[in-house]
């Protein structure tokens, strides 16, 4: 049974409804993403499980309990916002100690707790310092910690991450995961940064205008996108404008040439224009041709020198693809304006619904 659940939760301002039908059952442990642009419904859904918010309609569960109309001190929640939470007239371990100070614990107890939670967040040495005489990642640590100190049953971080710089982001990002799987608590986390969602996920839920677009593992939302929306949200993805020439075997002409998708073919159309997606990483540059390869002639049009990574975009007649090739020192990359043959596995092109006008 799931531990946590968010059962037909609608949330309404007025006459806008900026969550819809929100059904979702969370196992004891699970670490959660809600991923979606601005504007989706994600911080909204967040607040009505931490009870800052109440629905409009439906039940939100935790254990065996229903915290609907609980105010948010009787839900047992711990909580990281983006930044600058942390009360800055308090030293860190203040910080650290203050919901257990709320629920009256003992001295001697907040006192262990405390100088516990300061060495899992591994700044054991700082709890005498103010929040303005450490760095982001450092108060983002503390606000961790201080959420965690009452030993919450679920954990819920909104953007905890946005704004730190990159290094610390990464490395930040795996802490928490770490520590989140270490301390086994159920966690939902918002974001807006598909990468972030992707690397420390156990399951994405993938929202767009309050409502959710797909659920599941980051290798499904990525490999197996269920929308349009998802498949362009999650990733980089090269789309394809090309008209079907025969549809039962899903050949599609595109800028003159012709290829096979194999994914998504299922209703297509002869005659109609569609749009074939892509990964990057699906092409190589070179004319591997088999039989279940398609390969198209163009010429390269950017070259993106990214370290590990060299980001390539070839460019047909309308069309362009972009692909991703691994440095090697003993390779050049390939020069602007020189002519470029890419190929790609038919399964790897997936025709997504919704047929565009000709
Ligand atoms: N208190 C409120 N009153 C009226 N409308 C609100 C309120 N809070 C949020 N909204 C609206 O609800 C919608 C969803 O907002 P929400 O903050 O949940 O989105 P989000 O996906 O978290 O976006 P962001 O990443 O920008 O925070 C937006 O259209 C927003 O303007």
């Amino acid at each position: 049974m799931s531990f946590l659940d968010i059962q037909e939760v609608r949330k309404a301002y007025g006459a806008q409804l900026v969550v819809h039908e929100f059904n979702l059952p969370i196992a004891q442990g699970e670490f959660v993403s809600f991923l979606g642009p601005s504007g989706c419904g994600k911080t909204t859904m967040l607040r009505m499980v931490a009870g800052f918010e109440t629905p409009s309609a439906g039940r939100i569960r935790i254990g065996d309990e229903d915290v609907t109309h609980l105010r948010p001190n009787q839900r047992n929640i711990g909580m990281v916002f983006q930044a600058y939470a942390l009360f800055p007239n308090m030293t860190v371990a203040q910080n650290v100690a203050f919901g257990l100070k709320i629920a009256g614990k003992p001295k001697a107890e907040i006192d262990a707790r405390v100088a516990e939670m300061l060495g899992i967040i591994k700044l054991p040495q700082l709890g005498a310092r103010y929040p303005y005489q450490l760095s982001g990642g450092q108060q983002q640590r503390v606000a961790l910690a201080r959420a965690l100190a009452p030993k919450p049953k679920v954990l819920l971080l909104d953007e905890p991450l946005s704004a730190l710089d990159a290094k610390i982001r990464v490395s930040l990002r795996d802490e928490i995961r770490s520590l989140q799987r270490a301390l086994g608590i159920t966690t939902i986390f918002v974001t807006h940064d598909q990468e972030e969602a992707l690397s420390i996920s156990d399951r994405i839920v993938v929202m767009n205008e309050g409502r959710i677009e797909q659920v599941g593992t980051p290798f499904e939302v990525y490999n197996f996108p269920r929308t349009r929306f998802v498949a362009s949200f999650v990733g980089t993805l090269n789309l394809l404008r090309g008209k079907v020439l025969d549809a039962a075997s899903g050949r599609i002409e595109v800028d003159g040439q012709q290829i096979f998708a194999g994914r998504g073919i299922a209703d297509l159309k002869t005659g109609e224009i569609r749009s074939a997606a892509l990964r990057p990483e699906a092409v190589t540059l070179a004319a591997t041709s088999s039989a279940d390869r398609n390969v198209m002639h163009g010429t390269i049009d950017e070259v993106h020198f990214l370290g590990a990574v060299i980001r390539i975009r070839v460019r047909f007649k309308d069309n362009l693809i972009s692909l991703d090739t691994f440095n090697n020192p003993n390779i050049p990359p390939p020069v602007r304006g020189s002519a470029a043959t890419v190929s790609f596995a038919r399964e790897d092109v997936m025709v997504l619904e919704g047929a565009e006008a000709a």
